[in-house]
């Protein structure tokens, strides 16, 4: 037989996937989040609960109006609270005040359960949306090596999904308190009939929560596994759509459908198994529930010989409590099945935020470039795993007002200078200087301020070209933008368009050409009239056409703002005013043009002489096409 501390161990068994630091974590999240709400929550709840216990009494007036005999026992109590209820009101219990009462009392339950229902939804909506908006900011605000560690399907799974079952575990604790307020008002009530009674239920229900405790670990076992089938199936649709054009051309489209649809199976079979778990708790419950009122007719007819009254009274009270057993079990089982959903939410959560970067500063920490960003000594890793790091002991200055390019092969550490340049990741050894201040965490607003960034990468939003361009500058005017786009060479191509400037971009701007959108992005960048202009392979989907145009714009452009260019093409680099080569996260040389391609053996000369650069004119004039395919780029080791 099992002993008290037995019993004891197998309830602590049973509530554990409900009861673990994870479930306490979330309702101390959302009690944080809703506050007061949380507490008119509450009120609503109880007034709910007692207009039920409330409806339930007014059978006691009825049962005496038929003609039953409710002055015996624990009725009788209850008969003269009722009585004292209708006299309070200057009314007497007939059938007409009676009925009167229950549709009063009807009306007020459906109020109730309509504003409670509208309240409960608004609180679990506000809880989900603080919670992603905290996880967005987090996101966001994460030091840039740690999110470009973090998978992006991840996170959008979290985002989207696992919050939302998140949200669903809000309205599950929510209904969970609701039934076991109304259970409490019952338990009362039922008390006041039969003590006895109440505990053969209270041990029946019970014993029934623990037979079925087993079912509420397998529903957060589903729930784990729902969540890792669901994330698959994320990052396979994010992939694979992605990739699409690939797949196309590898004739490979069977070959993707196979593999997703194995993702998809797994998670229709998670959703059937949860759907089995609940299905069996479903059951069990309604064959013990009817086996518990059989024995209560039982034992209170053969046994305890109640009245009629009584009996009639107790076998409502437990016909509506044994549905609250059953979903309160539900209500635990789901809520176990949603917290594997939060603890990934909040694991990332946590990430993010232990890496949040440490900007911002006080206000008035102004950091302008009027001399040189200048990197002493820098070294930066990765990681650990690395062997060796990608920037060793690099020495170099970016003059202001001058144009300075970074070439070098593919790896050589081009872009982690941009990255280290642009603060968004620290130097694991020297310093990064902005006319020989560090470049400290309380500077970073201001100078991120002063940057213009544009990559080979180019990011869109799914908007119009105008809300495109005031994104990098909210307060640019429509001659600013004009002027920007003209500097980009795209107002040919942007007049071009069915609304011009107008015109919405389809997904990552799909509509656009690869340069249509380089050339946007430039003019975002422009836009903001930054003190630094960081092109990192910005002009590596443009023609010749429009690369020299570029060029030109950008050479209009000297002495009026910083320019680091960042290219594999040596085309576009010729005027640079220095030229640093890089190999191996080392600098191997710096120049202007001239210098370096008269340099014998010089590591710029070979690289210019393998893109076709030749002997004559000093080496600017290409022997040929200097512009091979991107995947023949002769720069690429
Ligand atoms: N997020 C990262 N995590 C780990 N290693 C990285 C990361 N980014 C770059 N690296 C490594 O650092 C080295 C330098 O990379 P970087 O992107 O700076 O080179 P790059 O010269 O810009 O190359 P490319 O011209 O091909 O873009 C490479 O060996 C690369 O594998």
């Amino acid at each position: 037989m099992d002993t008290g501390r037995d019993i004891r161990k197998r309830l602590a068994a049973a509530l554990a996937p409900i009861n673990d630091g994870t479930a306490r974590t979330f309702i101390a999240t959302m009690v944080s989040i809703t506050s007061w709400r949380s507490a008119v929550a509450l009120v609503l709840t109880l007034f709910r609960s007692l207009t039920q216990g409330a409806q339930l009494l007014l059978l006691v007036p009825l049962m005496q109006i038929i003609g039953l005999d409710v002055q015996q026992g624990s009725v009788g109590w209850l008969s003269g609270l009722v009585s004292s209820a209708f006299a309070a009101v200057g009314l007497r219990p007939t059938l007409s005040a009676v009925l009167g009462a229950f549709v009063v009392l009807a009306t007020l339950l459906s109020a109730i359960t309509w504003w409670q229902t509208i309240f409960n939804l608004r609180l679990e909506q506000e809880f989900v949306a603080t919670l992603r908006r905290r996880f967005y900011r987090a996101v966001a605000g994460t030091e840039w090596l740690v999110f470009s560690k973090i998978r992006s399907s991840d996170l959008t799974h979290a985002l989207t999904t696992e919050l939302n079952r998140v949200g669903g575990a809000a309205s599950v604790l929510l209904s969970l308190v609701t039934n076991a307020v109304l259970l409490s008002v019952y338990v009362a009530l039922a008390l006041k009939l039969s003590a006895t009674m109440t505990a053969v239920v209270f041990l029946s229900g019970a014993a029934l929560l623990l037979a079925l405790g087993k079912r509420t670990r397998a529903a957060r076992w589903t729930g784990q596994e729902t969540s890792l089938a669901t994330n698959g199936l994320y990052s396979a649709a994010i992939e694979h759509l992605g990739g699409m054009k690939t797949t196309k051309s590898y004739g490979a489209e069977d070959r993707t459908t196979r593999i997703f649809s194995d993702f998809t199976d797994r998670v229709a079979q998670m959703f059937v198994r949860t759907t089995r778990v609940y299905a069996g708790t479903a059951f069990w419950f309604s064959t013990g529930s009817v086996a518990i009122l059989c024995a209560i007719l039982y034992v209170s007819i053969e046994v305890l010989n109640m009245a009629s009254a009584g009996i009639i009274l107790l076998l409502f009270l437990f016909n509506r409590m044994m549905p609250l057993f059953s979903s309160l079990q539900n209500n635990c089982q789901a809520f176990a099945n949603a917290m594997p959903a939060f603890a990934g939410v909040l694991s990332l959560l946590e990430r993010c935020e232990a890496a949040s970067e440490k900007k911002g500063g006080r206000p008035g920490r102004e950091i302008e470039l009027h001399r040189h960003v200048r990197l002493e000594e820098v070294s930066f890793s990765y990681g650990a795993e690395e062997k060796a790091p990608a920037i060793h002991d690099l020495s170099l200055e970016i003059e202001a007002g001058k144009t300075t390019a970074i070439v070098g092969s593919s790896g050589a550490g081009k872009s982690t200078v941009a990255d280290l340049v642009m603060g968004l990741i620290k130097p694991t050894g020297g310093r990064v200087l902005v006319d020989e201040r560090p470049l400290t965490p309380e500077y970073m607003d201001s100078w991120r301020d002063r940057i213009g960034y544009v990559t080979q990468d180019t990011f869109l939003f799914n908007d119009t070209i105008r809300a495109n361009l005031l994104w990098a500058s909210p307060a640019a005017s429509d001659e600013e933008m004009e002027r920007a786009l003209k500097m980009a060479a795209a107002t040919d191509f942007v007049s071009r368009l069915p609304h011009g400037i107008e015109t919405v971009l389809g997904d990552r701007g799909v509509r656009l050409s690869g340069g249509e959108k380089q050339r946007l992005a430039l003019a975002r960048a422009l836009l903001r009239r930054p003190s630094l202009l960081i092109l990192d392979e910005a002009t590596s989907a443009l023609d010749s056409e429009n690369e020299r145009r570029i060029q030109r714009a950008i050479e209009e452009l000297r002495g009026r703002m910083t320019i680091l260019v960042i290219t594999h093409r040596l085309s576009t680099i010729q005027s640079a005013d220095v030229i640093h080569v890089l190999e191996h996260g080392r600098l191997v040389e710096s120049g202007d043009w001239e210098a370096l391609v008269s340099r014998m053996n010089g590591r710029f000369k070979t690289l210019s002489q393998a893109q076709g650069y030749g002997e004559a004119d000093n080496g600017r004039r290409p022997s040929h096409d200097p512009r091979p395919a991107p995947e023949a780029n002769l720069l690429s080791e």
